[in-house]
């Protein structure tokens, strides 16, 4: 089965993070990818802007996909703000779909993507949406002090999971020196422990966020289970970064 995937994100124009590093995904997972922007970034080493996109669009986008056919999942990324987001869920209306929420807010370099607040993506929860926030977002969405250990990590998938998302996966990739990297996975009542390997990660490698959320849609789309589609998704993201290809 080919996953229709549907993908709302920011046009970064060089496909290192965002909608295109979405695209590239999704078809490297053997899925078709819907490509609609929530807004349009310029990311270079010194030029930065972020226009959101007209809600009027984004509704006509992703009304027209659905007249041709149903959507498998849907993957969010950077939402600019609240008239994008309300605008896109009424859109999605009673779509079948598995929901990815990548709660990204700012850039790896800390410019500001996203006017979205933690009530915003709290009110995303569902449960067929599983949300993928690291560290720093999942204390941010909780109103917590930063985490620190796998602990922290587990302590914080458990908690967003009461919050009614389906499943939860909070990536571990910034874990202290000593920690080791942990992603936690906490869906129907599990919490799994995921370790791995540090990869050294070349600056132009950017948009692993993107990039696993993406492929995790893929996996969800075509009727994986939440476990083995992070599994598929992981190492997705562990190609890229050896190779720089999806
Ligand atoms: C449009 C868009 N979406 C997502 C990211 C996050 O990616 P990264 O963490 O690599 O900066 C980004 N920088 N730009």
């Amino acid at each position: 089965m080919r996953p229709r995937v549907l993908l709302l994100a920011g046009l970064e124009p060089t496909g290192r993070a965002g909608l295109l590093a979405d695209v590239a995904a999704v078809r490297a997972r053997g899925g078709d990818a819907v490509a609609v922007p929530t807004a349009q970034t310029a990311q270079g080493a010194h030029t930065f802007a972020v226009v959101p996109a007209s809600p009027r669009m984004l509704a006509a986008q992703v009304t027209a996909a659905r007249e041709w056919g149903p959507l498998h999942a849907v993957k969010w990324g950077v939402v600019p703000g609240p008239s994008q987001l309300s605008t896109a869920k009424a859109a999605l209306k009673d779509a079948d779909a598995w929901w990815v929420v990548d709660p990204v807010v700012r850039s790896s370099r800390g410019q500001v993507l996203s006017r979205l607040t933690a009530r915003h993506y709290l009110a995303l929860a569902g449960p067929r949406v599983l949300v993928t926030p690291n560290l720093e977002e999942a204390a941010w969405l909780l109103g917590r002090p930063a985490l620190a250990t796998v602990e922290d990590a587990q302590e914080a998938a458990e908690a967003l999971c009461q919050r009614g998302f389906g499943a939860v996966l909070v990536k571990g990739g910034h874990l202290p020196e000593g920690q080791g990297l942990a992603d936690v996975l906490a869906f129907s009542g599990r919490t799994l422990v995921m370790r791995g390997r540090r990869l050294k990660r070349p600056p132009e490698r950017r948009g692993t966020g993107c990039r696993l959320a993406s492929a995790l849609a893929a996996e969800l789309g075509r009727g994986t289970g939440p476990e083995a589609a992070v599994r598929a998704a992981r190492e997705h993201v562990t190609g890229y970064l050896r190779t720089g290809r999806d």
